[in-house]
């Protein structure tokens, strides 16, 4: 099995090569919901397959896009922006999840945006909500070996002060990144509160260890798409959780359009 941070050194080489870029500043994952919101983010400069580089396989999930797009923000930076993401629960192991971030880092990007559809403990169904902090429920991590990696303010106060000052309205809370594909038992959802959980998902917390071991200063932001199970009475379904995301284009376009321009 390829070393994974070889294989990302690789994969940043060709995009630099793909794009003519000497390095790009910042990375932006779109997660689910979240395709519509990005479209006319910054300057399009280019854009390609994922596929085309290095480590990279389509992405197979409804509503995650296979492209990487590279856009210059208002602020001048050069922003890479992954239209689609890995899932641990596609069986692919967990590097091919991080395999984006380590990328982006080994391109020289400083900071990273995560983006993700999530089930609302706490938090009503429609809001973006930053993250404070997460619990990582999966039983895997992306650090093999003595990687003792700090993960104390994960989510960058820094970056999590500027998005509250695009949007005063945000509420912070805990992202518990669950295995998945299945969504959680209404039990699972009780246990997650109970361990301080507000918000369950199925990606970005791995991707933000991968990113802090990189030395990226992260911004997590989650798109509520539903009630967790077991909140609210209907069932929960992958196309409700790309309806939410149409839904909420509006306020989820504004709020990267104005952290864009300070990013
Ligand atoms: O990539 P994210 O975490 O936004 O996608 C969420 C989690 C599952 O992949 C999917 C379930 O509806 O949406
Ligand atoms: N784990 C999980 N992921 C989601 N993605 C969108 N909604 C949900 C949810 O309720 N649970």
């Amino acid at each position: 099995m390829s070393d994974p941070y070889v294989l990302a050194e690789q994969a940043a080489d060709a995009l630099r090569t793909r794009f003519g870029v000497d390095a790009i500043d910042l990375a932006l994952v779109l997660g689910s919901g979240w395709a519509q919101a990005a479209e006319g983010l910054g300057e399009h400069l280019d854009e390609c397959p994922l596929a085309e580089l290095p480590g990279f396989s389509a992405p197979v999930v409804a509503g995650h896009g296979g492209d990487l797009r590279l856009v210059r923000t208002p602020a001048g930076s050069v922003a890479a922006v992954f239209t689609g993401r890995t899932h641990l629960y596609e069986g692919r192991g967990v590097a091919p999840v991080v395999h984006g971030v380590r990328t982006a880092a080994a391109a020289g990007a400083r900071r990273l945006v995560l983006t993700n559809g999530c089930g609302g403990i706490s938090h009503p169904a429609g809001a973006p909500v930053l993250l404070a902090d997460h619990i990582n429920l999966t039983g895997a991590t992306p650090l093999v070996g003595p990687r003792f990696v700090d993960l104390t303010d994960v989510y960058s106060p820094a970056l999590r002060d500027m998005a509250k000052t695009v949007d005063p309205t945000l509420e912070e809370g805990i992202y518990c990144q669950f295995h998945g594909p299945a969504y959680e038992t209404p039990a699972e959802v009780r246990m997650a509160r109970a361990i301080g959980g507000t918000l369950v998902g199925m990606s970005t917390a791995l991707e933000a260890i991968a990113a802090r071991e990189a030395g990226l200063e992260v911004l997590g932001i989650s798109l509520v798409t539903n009630a967790a199970a077991g909140i609210a009475a209907q069932p929960l379904s992958h196309a409700e959780v790309v309806e939410a995301g149409l839904a909420a284009q509006s306020r989820l376009s504004a709020l990267l359009g104005g952290l864009l321009e300070r990013l």
